[in-house]
């Protein structure tokens, strides 16, 4: 065909740079390199000189399938060949293969004689990276024209393919990262309990409500005391309805500093404040596609409310310090062991926003109202905590145990058996083998802790005496919580500094001391 080289040039270039797909590019280019030149079959590949692996990334023949076969790894004189750049500046031509050691290996491996090649060198910024190899069968098909033309397609092949590999490792990177995001959203699921324990005795009319909202979109709000399962349900929530795919963002309200609140939530640009180094997507923004779980939603300070209450009417969000709003599509699931009506007469929860959070209201029992789930949940204790002390055997429970802790009041509800089974295994680590679980330890209800009017045949405590146990028993029913609204100092009505001032001067430890002197006795007694 005869034809100007601007116009080869032009026509060329439009199928290399055509596509991102190797395969279907090379096919393209291919059929219209056949005009000029013996173009049965294209390959591209790349050298990995560290191992002497010449890899095949694509290829396209005129064949059902290309006629050349890689070697898994070069010859040291076909390696030494190509590191040596003996294969010419930008074209090589090769009409004799047994002339040339790395085309004799491939046309050996192929089983294929004879093969011509016409190699084109791919390089950028004077880094070569892979070659584009045409082959035809036959010997001295390729002549100097066909080089020189090939050499005139230099710059659009090296920089269609450079783009090509850049491309093809993002999706690999891509494909990997959501692999291991299903990987780590499964083991995540796994370690926040997927499993509801009482879904068929105390949970049933919760799991009923579950069931019926779990498919729509609907934002649901979860009230119940601390350690009632709240969190648990909002999970059962979202890996049953259809966003369960999508992200299941956990934020803790009540723990977010307030100065934070809203580059945690919302995100920011960077340069938003000082500090602000980076852009940072907010906790909203990754929950696009999923559903967001507002934990201590009544601890939210009223501005982020104001916030909160935009996203949900107008469902996008703006980062702070960005102007562009950012659509999200979430859904909202609120959690609360707090009256939030109350806190809407005080004024210090708004009451649009209460509105608009309480769509689907669901009220969880506490457990001294579920009395039945108690055998199944501490046997699930038993077996989670099992697992990760790496205890093998486990230990029985007698049914004069269970009863205990049947007939027990369970003021911190299903986080406290928690603990209490954690405590039993400990203890039971440090005993008799074989001796079963005991619950000595389960702290008594605050009511029944120290007698109000002791009788004169009793010792009578000291006032320091009460105090430390009353102290120590708050302190059991915060999980150690000195700060904050779940934390003894609320419960008790003091400041936190008074309360760790009194404890000091009670000698009663806290923090992590406190944890391990628990655990101490725990194995002591
Ligand atoms: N029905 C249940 N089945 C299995 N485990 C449960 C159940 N309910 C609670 N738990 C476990 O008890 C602990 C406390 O539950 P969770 O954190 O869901 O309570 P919460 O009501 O969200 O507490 P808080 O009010 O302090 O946020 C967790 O370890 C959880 O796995």
């Amino acid at each position: 065909m005869a034809i100007n080289d601007m116009e080869f040039f032009h026509q060329a270039s439009k199928r290399i740079y055509g596509n991102l797909d190797a395969k279907t590019m090379l096919a393209d280019i291919r059929k219209y390199l056949e005009n000029f030149m013996p173009a049965e079959s294209l390959d591209l590949n790349t050298y990995e000189p560290e191992n002497r692996i010449l890899r095949n990334i694509a290829s396209a023949s005129c064949y059902s399938e290309t006629p050349l076969r890689y070697p898994a790894r070069l010859s040291k004189e076909a390696a030494r060949f190509v590191e040596k750049g003996s294969y010419g500046p930008v074209v090589s031509m090769i009409n004799r293969s047994e002339m040339q050691p790395v085309a004799k290996q491939v046309e050996l491996e192929a089983k294929q004689h004879p093969l011509c090649f016409l190699l084109l060198h791919l390089k950028i910024a004077g880094k070569s990276f892979g070659e584009l190899v045409i082959s035809a069968r036959g010997r001295d098909l390729f002549r100097k024209e066909h080089a020189r033309l090939l050499e005139l397609l230099h710059d659009p092949f090296s920089i269609a393919i450079a783009n090509i590999l850049k491309h093809q490792e993002v999706l690999r990177l891509q494909k990997k990262l959501s692999d291991d995001y299903r990987y780590l959203a499964s083991e995540l699921r796994q370690i926040s309990g997927a499993e509801v324990i009482g879904e068929e005795y105390g949970l049933k009319p919760i799991m009923e409500m579950v069931r019926q909202v779990a498919p729509l979109d609907s934002h649901v709000l979860l009230l119940g005391e601390t350690g009632v399962g709240k969190e648990v349900i909002a999970n059962a929530i979202h890996y049953s309805s259809l966003r369960h795919s999508g992200p299941l963002i956990k934020v803790n309200c009540g723990a977010l500093p307030e100065n934070l609140v809203d580059s945690e939530l919302f995100g920011h640009e960077k340069g938003a404040y000082t500090g602000a180094g980076t852009t940072r997507r907010g906790r909203f923004e990754r929950a696009h596609g999923g559903t967001i779980f507002l934990d201590e939603i009544g601890d939210l300070p009223l501005s982020a409310q104001t916030r909160l209450l935009r996203v949900i009417q107008d469902k996008t969000i703006e980062r702070v310090g960005g102007g562009d709003p950012i659509k999200v599509d979430i859904r909202i699931i609120s959690a609360t062991h707090r009256n939030l009506q109350q806190l809407v007469l005080e004024k210090s929860f708004r009451e649009d926003l209460w509105f608009r959070l309480n769509v689907f209201p669901i009220t969880i029992p506490p457990l001294r109202h579920r009395k039945a789930d108690i055998p199944a949940l501490v046997k699930h204790f038993v077996q989670r905590k099992c697992r990760e002390m790496r205890i093998r055997t486990h230990p029985t429970i007698s049914s004069i145990q269970m009863k205990k802790l049947i007939k027990h009041d369970w003021p911190g509800n299903v986080r406290e058996l928690e603990n209490s089974v954690e405590r039993a295994l400990i203890r039971a680590l440090a005993g008799t083998p074989n001796e079963g679980l005991i619950f000595d330890h389960i702290s008594m209800p605050l009511s029944q802790s120290q007698p109000l009017c002791p009788s004169l045949e009793q010792d009578v405590p000291t006032l320091d005496e009460v105090m430390r146990n009353h102290i120590e028993n708050v302190l059991l029913l915060c999980n150690n919580r000195i700060d904050g609204p779940n934390g003894a100092a609320g419960r008790l009505g003091v400041n936190p500094s008074t309360l760790r001032h009194r404890m000091r001067k009670l000698s009663i430890t806290f923090g992590k001391r406190r944890k391990a002197t628990e655990n101490l006795a725990c194995q002591s007694t």
